[in-house]
């Protein structure tokens, strides 16, 4: 025998279930039955919301006869919490990530059945901030006001920049300037390669300086020491000189010598991760994958920005697997990079030293670069108050340099202004 009781409060309606067990359903009258359940209403603060218990299909009734009436309303209680759960709970407990409950319900046949919230994968690019850096990486194609079929630079976009300039003077119109800090001290010349000598193009192995910034950079570098500063692998930049990954110099005889590696031991590892992104992104239209030797880059600028975050997620899948290596962003190109403590700004730090050019009363070091990783040398300058740096730029941008340029053909103008200059002082008597 069943007996049910219904009692309605303010805000639930209670309903008790009496199921006697081992006693033979009739041997409770209906009477006695009523007074225990009218007892029981009345002692017990717990209760079951009537609604949760509609939709049952809940628990079995060989259970509840199994025990005795009190521990069938325990039990009854502390089912209500695992199973007795109709679908508007369902969602929210969901929703609150208490679905292991659910999991443990014994009937759940007649409810949809539950989907468990798989882990989306994309959250890890998008909440570790991957996403965010890739759109904001590079400068977008500059604004252009379509008037009458002839192309304006929009007039905005000047007056934004011109007075982002007033943080970041030119380093053409403060030329004077900086000549006033270098009286008496030697000049050191630093130069990032992409964006700062050769302008940035769709094809990274079409990145080449132009004849005149070639000409600029042999003027220099025969007045000043001069080192070009660069991600790519030495092979690759078309000039010479220095790498932020080896640094090489001449010995007496003018033959080729490493002054530093610091990253030789990942020479095999990068490749093979290199070997895996070529592979993981094969099927991706417009992805790019560079070896160079002590890092790998992922480039997405020529991929459609609807596939940019399944390029993340890719280079952030194999990346797991290498604990040793880290993730950079530059200009539309993810770098996958050795954790070892090396940038361009300890780049700089020791070919000043390693040159015998620290001594910042002597020395005034000038360093030219347009991208994230160029941020470093330009904190070592700053913090150590020493020199400049100059951010090459065409859109306003925080940075930690101390004056800009707008593009590569300015960067030209500046390194034959000084090649100027020192020719003229050389002359002088
Ligand atoms: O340190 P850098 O010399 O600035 O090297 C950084 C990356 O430069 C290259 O990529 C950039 O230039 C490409 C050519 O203009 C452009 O297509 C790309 O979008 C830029 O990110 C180089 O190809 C990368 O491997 C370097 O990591």
């Amino acid at each position: 025998m069943v007996v049910a009781l219904f009692s309605t409060s303010f805000l639930s309606i209670k309903l008790y279930i009496y199921i006697p067990s081992s006693t033979p359903s009739h041997s409770l009258s209906p009477l006695h039955t009523l007074i225990f359940l009218l007892l029981l209403h009345f002692s017990s603060p717990k209760f079951i919301s009537f609604f949760l218990l509609q939709s049952h299909g809940f628990f079995s009734q060989s259970e509840f006869v199994k025990e005795g009436v009190h521990l069938k309303f325990l039990e009854l209680e502390e089912q209500t919490q695992y199973s007795l759960i109709n679908a508007s709970l369902l969602k929210m407990m969901y929703i609150s990530g208490s679905l292991c409950l659910m999991e443990s319900s014994p009937n759940t046949s007649d409810k949809k059945p539950l989907k468990r919230k798989k882990p989306i994968k994309l959250d890890d690019v998008r909440s570790n901030g991957w996403l965010d850096a890739m759109h904001s990486s590079s400068p977008p194609r500059k604004k252009i006001v379509k008037d009458f079929g002839v192309e304006i630079a929009s007039d905005d976009t000047d007056v934004v920049y011109n007075s982002w300039m007033v943080k970041y003077p030119s380093a053409l119109t403060t030329f004077e300037h900086i000549l006033s800090h270098a009286k008496d001290k030697k000049i050191v010349i630093f130069l990032d390669y992409d964006g700062t000598l050769s302008p940035i193009v769709d094809d990274p192995d079409r990145a080449f300086m132009s004849a005149d910034m070639r000409a600029a950079v042999k003027g220099v570098a025969e007045y000043f020491p001069t080192t070009i500063i660069s991600g790519r692998s030495r092979d690759k930049d078309t000039s010479s000189v220095h790498h932020s990954s080896y640094v090489r110099s001449t010995d007496k005889q003018g033959k080729e010598v490493n002054l530093f590696q610091p990253a030789r031991e990942f020479i095999s590892m990068i490749d093979e991760v290199f070997r895996t992104l070529v592979d993981v992104t094969k099927d991706i239209p417009g992805a790019k994958v560079e070896n160079h030797k002590f890092c790998t880059s992922v480039h997405y600028r020529n991929v459609d920005e609807k596939s940019w975050r399944t390029v993340a997620q890719l280079v952030h899948d194999v990346l797991k697997h290498y604990p040793r290596l880290r993730l950079t962003h530059g200009r539309k190109v993810l770098e996958v990079r050795p954790v070892i403590d090396w940038d361009k700004g300890k780049a700089v730090e020791f070919l000043l030293e390693s040159l015998g050019l620290s001594n910042s009363d002597e020395v005034l070091p000038i360093y030219i670069g347009d991208d994230r990783t160029d941020e470093d040398a330009f904190k070592v300058l700053r913090e150590g108050n020493r020199g400049y740096g100059i951010l090459v730029s065409s859109i306003p941008k925080e940075s930690k340099a101390f004056l800009s340029l707008r593009d590569t053909l300015e960067v030209a103008e500046f390194l034959k202004n000084l090649v100027k200059w020192k020719e003229q002082v050389d002359k002088k008597p």
